[in-house]
C-alpha cells in the first residue's frame, strides 16, 4: 500500500493517462465502480441513499456510484451542490450517461431542503470534494458538510471527506466526519494524522487499474506490511553457527536504571541475535546477569554508577552496537556517545538517553562511515528538531525525511504509525501494535530486536521495518491470547517474539 500527497497522486493520475493511455473517464468509472462495490456490501436495498456531488472528479466519481447503485435496484437521489457549468470533463461524460440511464439530477442550495432531503434518508454518499480543496471550504458548502454531519443518515465519503486535506501539515479545515471512506487508488498521508485520521471513519484502498510501477516511480512513502516482513525476513540456514547470526554489543544502564539493559539484551537474542554482550557498569552486571545467562558482559569504566567510557574495550568485533538505554543524562556520560560516533565500525543505534547526548553533537553523524540509527518517540524527535511535539506531529513524513537528509541518518520515529526513514528519504509506515506498548521498557524491547535485526543478512531499511514489525506484532498477539491493554507489560513484548516467528515462519534455507 502506498501512501500519497494530493501532488504525488495528481502525477500518478497524470502519468497513468498520458503516457499509459488509461483515460480519465476509464479511471473514474474504475473508481465508482470499485466504490459502489464496497457499499453495496454495507447497506440494503431498502435503505435510501442521497450522493452529495461537487463540481470536480471526485463529484464524476459520484455519477458512477448513482449509475451503479441505481441498476442494482437502491434508492438513489442525486444532488448536485454546485450548478449544471460548473460540471465539466469526466464528470460531465459520467453525469450524462447516468441521466441517458434514467438517472435524474437536481442542482439544490436551499438549505431547508437539503436538511430535509439529509434526514429522510439513512445513507449519504458524500461526492462534494476529494483531494482538490483548497483551503477552508467555501459557503454554501461549508453548511452543507455541517448539515450532513448533524444528520443520523451513515456517511459514506468517496477518496477523502470532503474539506479535508489530503497532504500532512496543513492547519485549518472543516471537513466531513465520515462513518466509511473508500480511499482511491492510494492512502493520502491525512489517514494517519493525528488531526485528521479520526474524520475518515473506517477506511480501506480501493484499486482502480493504475499500475503498481507508476505509484513505485512517484511516490517514497509506503505501507509495511505482513506480505513485506515474509519476503524480506532472512532465512535460518540449517548448517548456520552463532556467528552466522551476528554478535552484538548493547552500551547502557545505570545503577538507576538496570532492568531496561537486561530487556534489550533479551529482547535481542530472543529475535534472533547470535551473541549478545551487554556493557555496562559491575555493578549492573551483577544486577541483571541472572535474569539474562545467555548473554555476555563487558565491565566498563564508571563515576557514581554512570558509565564513563566504552573504547578502552574492544568495540571492533561486533556487527553493530546500540547505545542510549538506561544510561542517564550525566555529563561525563555523553563522552559514551562521542566515541561511539567517533569509533563504532559498524552500524550505530543511539536510543533513549543516548538521544539526549546526541543533541549536543549533531554534527558528528555527518561523519560517520558506517550507518547511524536514531530510534527517538516524538518527544526526543521534537528535542532533536528544536520544534515542539505538535510541530512535528502535524507533519511527521516532512520532518523526519528532512533530518534524515540532512544528517544521513536512518530514523525509526515511534507512534502509533512507526514511520521509518532512510537518509535518503524513503519511508515506510508500519501500524501494528496496540495501547498496551504505551508504557515503560518498550522502547528497550525494540532496541533490542532491532539490534537483532540489524545483524540478520538484509537491508538496513527492511530490518529497521521488520524489527518494528516483530515488536508490534508480538504485542498484539499477547493481547489476542491472554493479556489486556492494562496489563502488557515490557516482558510480556519480548517473550510474544516467538508467537511472532511461529505466525508468520520464515524459510528455513
Ligand atoms: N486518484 C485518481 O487516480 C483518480 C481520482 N479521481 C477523483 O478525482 C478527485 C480529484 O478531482 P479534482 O477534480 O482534481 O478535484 P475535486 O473533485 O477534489 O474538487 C475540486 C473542486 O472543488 C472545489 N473546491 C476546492 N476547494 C474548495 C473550497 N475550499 N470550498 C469550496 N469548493 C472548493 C474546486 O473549485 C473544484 O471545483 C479525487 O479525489 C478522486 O475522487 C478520479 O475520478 C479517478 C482517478
Ligand atoms: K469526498
Amino acid at each position: 500500500m502506498y501512501i500519497v500527497t494530493a501532488k504525488e497522486m495528481y502525477d500518478i493520475d497524470d502519468y497513468t493517462i498520458s503516457e499509459i493511455g488509461l483515460e480519465g473517464k476509464l479511471l473514474m468509472e474504475n473508481a465508482g465502480r470499485a466504490v459502489s462495490e464496497r457499499v453495496i456490501k454495507l447497506i440494503r436495498e431498502t435503505e435510501p441513499v442521497c450522493i452529495f456531488i461537487g463540481a470536480g472528479n471526485n463529484g464524476g466519481d459520484g455519477f458512477v456510484i448513482a449509475r451503479v447503485l441505481l441498476d442494482k435496484g437502491y434508492l438513489v437521489q442525486v444532488v448536485q451542490v454546485v450548478p449544471d457549468e460548473k460540471i465539466t470533463g469526466d464528470a460531465l461524460f459520467h453525469k450524462r450517461v447516468f441521466i441517458q440511464c434514467g438517472g435524474e439530477v437536481s442542482y439544490l442550495t436551499d438549505l431547508d431542503l437539503i436538511r430535509e432531503k439529509v434526514e429522510r434518508v439513512h445513507v449519504v454518499i458524500d461526492a462534494i470534494i476529494g483531494i482538490g480543496v483548497k483551503g477552508v471550504l467555501r459557503e454554501p458548502i461549508q453548511e452543507i458538510v455541517r448539515i450532513i454531519n448533524h444528520s443520523k443518515a451513515c456517511v459514506i465519503s468517496v477518496d477523502i471527506p470532503s474539506g479535508l486535506p489530503a497532504d500532512e501539515g496543513i492547519g485549518e479545515f472543516t471537513s466531513i466526519q465520515a462513518d466509511y471512506t473508500f480511499v482511491i487508488a492510494a492512502a493520502k498521508e491525512s489517514s494517519f494524522m493525528v488531526d485528521t485520521a479520526d474524520f475518515y471513519g473506517q477506511w480501506e484502498i480501493v484499486p482502480i487499474g493504475i499500475p503498481n510501477f507508476v505509484f513505485q516511480n512517484n511516490t517514497a512513502k509506503r505501507q509495511w506490511a505482513e506480505e513485506d516482513f515474509g519476503k524480506t525476513i532472512p532465512s535460518r540456514h540449517v548448517h548456520a553457527h552463532k556467528g552466522s547470526h551476528g554478535k552484538g554489543l548493547i552500551i547502557g544502564g545505570c545503577s538507576e536504571m538496570p532492568g531496561s539493559l537486561a530487556m534489550a539484551t533479551k529482547a535481542a537474542l530472543k529475535a534472533g541475535a547470535g551473541l549478545v554482550a551487554a556493557g555496562t557498569t559491575e555493578k549492573v552486571i551483577s544486577m541483571i546477569a541472572a535474569m539474562c545467562p545467555e548473554a555476555t558482559y563487558m565491565i566498563l569504566p564508571e563515576k557514581d554508577g554512570y558509565i564513563t567510557g566504552c573504547t578502552a574495550s574492544p568495540i571492533s568485533n561486533y556487527d553493530a552496537i546500540a547505545v542510549g538505554i538506561g544510561l542517564g543524562r550525566r555529563e561525563e556520560t555523553r563522552h559514551v556517545v562521542a566515541e561511539l560516533l567517533n569509533n563504532a565500525p559498524c552500524p550505530l543505534l543511539i536510543d533513549a538517553d543516548g538521544l539526549y547526548h546526541l543533541k549536543y553533537q549533531l554534527e558528528m553523524l555527518k561523519q560517520r562511515s558506517e550507518p547511524t540509527i536514531i530510534t527517538p518517540h516524538p518527544g526526543e524527535m521534537a528535542m532533536l528538531l528544536g520544534i515542539s511535539i505538535s510541530d512535528l506531529l502535524s507533519a511527521p513524513f516532512h520532518y523526519t525525511r528532512d533530518f534524515a537528509k540532512a544528517n544521513r541518518v536512518y530514523i525509526i520515529l515511534k507512534g502509533k504509525h512507526t514511520i521509518i526513514t532512510s537518509p535518503e528519504g524513503r519511508q515506510a509506515m508500519e501500524s501494528s501494535g496496540n495501547p498496551g506498548l504505551a508504557k515503560g521498557g518498550t522502547g528497550d524491547v525494540l532496541t533490542g530486536i532491532s539490534l537483532a535485526m540489524m545483524m540478520q543478512q538484509q537491508e538496513l531499511f527492511d530490518a529497521l521495518c521488520n524489527a518494528c514489525f516483530i515488536h508490534g506484532k508480538s504485542a498484539d498477539i499477547q493481547i489476542e491470547e491472554k493479556q489486556t491493554y492494562y496489563d502488557l507489560m515490557a516482558t510480556d513484548v519480548i517473550d510474544g517474539i516467538s508467537k511472532v516467528y511461529r505466525a508468520f515462519p520464515c524459510k528455513r534455507v
